[in-house]
């Protein structure tokens, strides 16, 4: 068991991955990174003989996917809302710290507190629109106007607000905050 869960929000092109890939490598092998696209990846990437590491990067071939995976993925949820957090937990190991680095809904936030309580941590990472949009964001519908982007916009619950828009937070304030949710571990 775990002794702390970190769940990173954020819109695309927040800086999600970029953060928690810091945060990784600061926290080397006291911490595991869990994400709950990487079964939808998977079997996305089986089923259209796709190349899965460009799945699980940040280029455009992801975005070219993403709208099929959200709709697939949805109907999965439909039936069990848990059923891609449990996935993605199951092969995680005796570390203390987890960082999940992709919630999306208010159900990830639920079901991560049903199965581990008061361990969790919510973090939302802000990025305006001019920064997110010279990260590569052009906005799309059915994937930017749908629950997989927006769920959370109205989630207040938040132990950690991070702004990484360009001129803000700089990359050592936002770690170290995010480092005052698990000091002592
Ligand atoms: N603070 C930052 N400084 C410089 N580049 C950043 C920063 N945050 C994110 N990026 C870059 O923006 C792009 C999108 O970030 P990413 O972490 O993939 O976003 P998300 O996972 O939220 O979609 C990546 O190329 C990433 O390296
Ligand atoms: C189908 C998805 O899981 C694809 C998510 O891919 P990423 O988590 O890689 O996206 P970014 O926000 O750009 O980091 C979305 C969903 O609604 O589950």
């Amino acid at each position: 068991m775990p002794q702390v869960i970190l769940l990173f929000s954020g819109k695309r092109k927040s800086g999600k991955d970029f953060l928690t890939t810091h945060l990784q490598n600061l926290l080397a092998d006291k911490c595991e990174v869990l994400k709950i696209s990487h079964p939808i990846k998977s079997h996305w990437a089986k089923e259209k003989n796709l190349n899965l590491n460009e799945l699980l990067g940040d280029s455009e071939y992801k975005e070219q996917y993403r709208l099929d995976m959200i709709n697939w993925s949805e109907e999965m949820r439909a039936q069990d809302y848990g059923y891609f957090c449990r996935i993605a937990c199951q092969d995680a190991t005796d570390k203390p710290i987890w960082i999940v680095s992709d919630i999306r809904r208010k159900t990830d936030i639920k079901w991560f507190k049903e199965n581990y309580g008061n361990k969790t941590r919510n973090i939302r990472i802000m990025a305006d629109e001019e920064t997110r949009k010279k990260r590569g964001f052009i906005f799309k519908s059915g994937v930017d106007d749908v629950a997989s982007e927006c769920d959370l916009d109205d989630f207040v619950d938040w132990d950690l607000l991070i702004d990484n828009s360009e001129g803000k937070q700089k990359l050592e304030e936002q770690l170290s905050s995010i480092f005052g949710l698990v000091s002592g571990l």
